[in-house]
């Protein structure tokens, strides 16, 4: 069943650049170029893409935090912008880790000041504040400051908050942005139980590949204010299936270097992103059918220009891979 379905969301930012004395310069940004997805009841269903791709722009509409300029997205078939209240009684958000708690407050009392403002009282909001630190394992910790919690314990907390309304619908942005390994992981094991065994639809942004590829149930690649892949990743990973990923490791090879080399095969793609000084590893996207041709004439074009080839091996490819290869051009 699906839970949220968007179709042909647009957004347009104009804003205006001083360029001097009541001189300005309208900028206008697309930052939704006509976005179409659906999401399933008991899915994470993930929003992937490099920064200013429109993430932040596509979660802000669907949170009613944001008008679209056209387009439509229904939550649980209500539409965002013209039945916004039933929208924001169905759906959690948790927008940004650190953002609109009391610093003076403790978790509970954070907790208990959001339930009232979603409208549950009396005995039913301490019941409910105990159920959802129970649920986000922050129960040692309720009575701890704000100011004077980690930010693992602050990202449970924002979780904590989104779930205080019992909502079948979370949105989160960048739910482990800037935590540790073991606190992310905690917060990924929450969000796996909230949908898989609550059922919960889970719709959240991320950067990071490795989340994605662990956590997702399905993943949209957003570039550019435009989808241009949606499916689980395993699948992902088999729309690149006509090429193999090979991975080569030199000894510190200058980029230039490699550009050169590079730059004389057309059917070689580059998967990993170096910017800058000299580089150890690289991964290349070669099409299948040339591959035992193209491979031995680049270690030899490697070896020509006095680089060290410590190795080639044909890998797995990973999602990273994947979203470069779909992605980008030859990047270096
Ligand atoms: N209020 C605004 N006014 C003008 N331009 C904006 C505004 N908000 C976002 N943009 C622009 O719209 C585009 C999409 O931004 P958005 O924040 O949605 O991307 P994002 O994928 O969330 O990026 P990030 O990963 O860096 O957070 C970017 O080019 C951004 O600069």
């Amino acid at each position: 069943m699906s839970t949220v379905i968007v179709s042909e969301l647009r957004k347009k930012y104009v804003s205006r650049i001083r360029k001097g004395f009541l001189k300005y310069e309208v900028k206008v940004v697309e930052a939704l170029r006509g976005v179409s997805f659906t999401a399933r009841k008991g899915e994470v269903f993930g929003i992937l893409g490099p920064n200013g791709a429109g993430k932040s722009t596509l979660v802000k509409i669907l949170a009613t935090l944001l008008l679209p300029d056209s387009g439509e997205a229904r939550i649980l078939g209500y539409d965002v912008v013209k039945e916004r209240d039933e929208v924001r009684k169905r759906v959690g958000i948790s927008m940004s880790v650190e953002k609109g708690f009391f610093y003076k407050l403790t978790a509970r009392e954070n907790l208990k000041y959001f339930g009232m403002l979603y409208g549950i009282e009396g005995p039913r909001l301490k019941t409910r504040v105990d159920e959802v630190l129970r649920e986000v394992g922050l129960v040692k910790h309720a009575d701890k400051m704000y100011e004077e919690m980690s930010l693992g314990m602050k990202a449970r907390l924002s979780i904590a908050r989104a779930l205080l309304s019992d909502p079948e619908v979370l949105i989160l942005d960048e739910p482990t942005l800037g935590l540790d390994p073991v606190s992310a992981r905690r917060i990924r094991g929450l969000l796996l139980e909230l949908a898989h065994k609550q059922g919960r639809t889970i719709l959240l942004t991320t950067h990071n590949m490795f989340e994605a590829e662990i956590l997702l149930d399905r993943v949209a690649i957003l570039v550019d204010g435009k989808i241009i892949a949606i499916d689980s990743v395993d699948a992902l990973k088999q729309s690149v299936a006509d090429s193999v990923f090979v991975e080569v490791r030199l000894s510190g090879a200058p980029q230039e270097s490699l550009k050169k080399v590079l730059s004389n095969f057309q059917d070689i793609r580059l998967s990993t992103h170096h910017r800058d000084g000299t580089v150890e590893k690289l991964t290349l996207v070669v099409p299948v059918k040339a591959a035992d041709e193209a491979l031995e004439r680049i270690v030899h074009e490697f070896r020509s220009q006095g680089l060290k080839v410590r190795g080639v091996s044909v890998k797995e490819p990973t999602l990273e891979d994947v979203f470069i290869t779909l992605t980008a051009h030859r990047s270096m």
